[in-house]
């Protein structure tokens, strides 16, 4: 079907007329047989593309399916993800990530690129089989044990160099694991105040200076999941000064919530790593401005009630992401689309090595993956109400602006009017 969006904004600019073919491509030429959308008011963005998230299959169908996660991803404007190793199987075998890159594809909401597991097991002891991931037909390029830390330097070194074959990059998730022990939330002031054992910034940034230091040692690509303190982003900016090849991503959440969240000891406020400070949070913010950190990542974590609706110390970390990232994005920094694009579609298309995705949706001939928006629009969150399986949002009960009125996938709409199409 070919659709005529109608007085749409591109990235903010002035109204004109957008046309995508019935090839799936973005097209100068109208044609009569377009559906009609009226865009008036409405902002076209590329498709947001997000390099960290949780659909849970195989394993855990009752938080998450490929297809829950997926309609998820479209109704927030995303035309595709990067599904986390951390499943039950691990994805560590080309025939798990194979398993689930089908899955996305029977679910056709958005493109799901798997993520491969860089230890057997998510264990941290053996590699795995990364050339095997690569060259199956999921095409793995991003490698991570997110969920653990890979905190042998000998094996990150190896897995460094071992991806640097097929332009690989491994994520990882910076955690000194022997200084988070029995951590509970960000060790500060509140975690004092709540007798919850801390969860230390430098548990993070050490991980992060060591890495960054293994990767320019390689000559490697590194990516660091999200960064969540201000030493980290001082890191990351020394590092990139340099020339290492290192780039990062940062959570909504992380760009908002504080651990003063935690103080009223409900686990929806339980995450990893942990809300940090009102200081870092405004590191966070500068250094996505600055480019020192690259991408909003959601790490979309879906969890099942019993798993949640616990004991703080009990419940798992993990919030959900994907309904309300766009939003929570447009809420800190306002309507700065280029900015956007470019955090939450180009570079993330870029790192995930996803070719017609985070495109120029002004090019004639570019694949027409592209999200509508409309910014004036107020919606409260209500947990009951979003596609994901799960309800874990930290924004229960918040207003947010921006909502998203259509998404197209290659040209197929997999939203319209604010609904999943299927
Ligand atoms: N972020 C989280 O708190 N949890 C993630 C794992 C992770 O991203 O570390 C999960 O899989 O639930
Ligand atoms: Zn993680």
């Amino acid at each position: 079907m070919a659709y005529l969006l109608k007085g749409v904004s591109i990235l903010g600019g002035k109204p004109t007329d957008l046309h995508l073919g019935d090839d799936g491509l973005i097209t100068d030429r109208s044609d009569d047989k377009a559906e009609v959308i009226d865009a008036t008011g409405l902002v076209a963005l590329p498709g947001l593309v997000d390099v960290h998230t949780h659909l849970r299959e195989p394993g855990r169908e009752d938080a998450e399916t490929v297809e829950t996660g997926s309609r998820a991803a479209a109704l927030g404007g995303y035309t595709a993800v990067c599904a986390m190793a951390n499943t039950s199987p691990v994805a560590d075998t080309a025939g798990v990530v194979e398993q689930v890159w089908r899955l996305g594809r029977e679910a056709g909401l958005v493109d799901v690129q798997p993520i491969g597991a860089v230890t057997v097991g998510l264990a941290g002891k053996q590699m795995a089989e990364l050339g095997a991931m690569a060259t199956s037909a999921a095409k793995v390029r991003i490698f991570s044990d997110d969920g653990f830390c890979v905190a042998d330097p000998k094996l990150m070194r190896r897995a460094l160099e071992y991806v640097k074959a097929f332009d690989g990059v491994i994520a990882q998730h910076a955690e000194e694991p022997r200084l988070t022990e029995g951590a509970q939330m960000h060790e500060g002031e509140v975690s004092t105040r709540l007798g919850l054992t801390g969860w230390p910034a430098v548990a993070e940034e050490a991980i992060i200076a060591r890495d960054v230091l293994l990767a320019e040692h390689v000559g490697s690509r590194l990516h660091v999941c999200h960064v969540s303190t201000a030493g980290s982003v001082e890191v990351l900016r020394q590092a990139k000064a340099r020339g290492v090849r290192v780039t990062a991503e940062v959570t909504p959440h992380h760009l908002l919530l504080t651990d003063e969240m935690a103080s009223g000891y409900d686990p929806v406020f339980k995450v990893n790593p942990p809300l940090r400070t009102a200081r870092d949070v405004d590191a966070l913010r500068q250094a996505l401005l600055d480019g020192v950190i690259d991408v909003v990542a959601t790490d979309h974590a879906p969890h099942a009630v019993q798993d949640k609706e616990c004991e703080w110390s009990y419940a798992r970390p993990g919030m959900l992401g994907l309904e309300t990232a766009l939003p929570i994005v447009l809420s800190v920094f306002g309507e700065k689309w280029e900015l956007i694009a470019d955090r939450m579609s180009i570079a993330p298309a870029r790192i995930a090595g996803l070719a017609g995705h985070g495109g120029d949706l002004t090019k004639a001939g570019s694949p027409a993956n592209l999200t509508l928006v409309d910014p004036s629009a107020r919606w409260v969150v209500e947990p009951g109400g979003l596609a994901s399986r799960s309800s874990n949002t930290p924004y229960a009960g918040m207003t947010l602006p921006g909502r998203i009125v259509a998404t197209f996938l290659r040209g197929e709409a997999t939203v319209l009017d604010g609904k999943a199409v299927k």
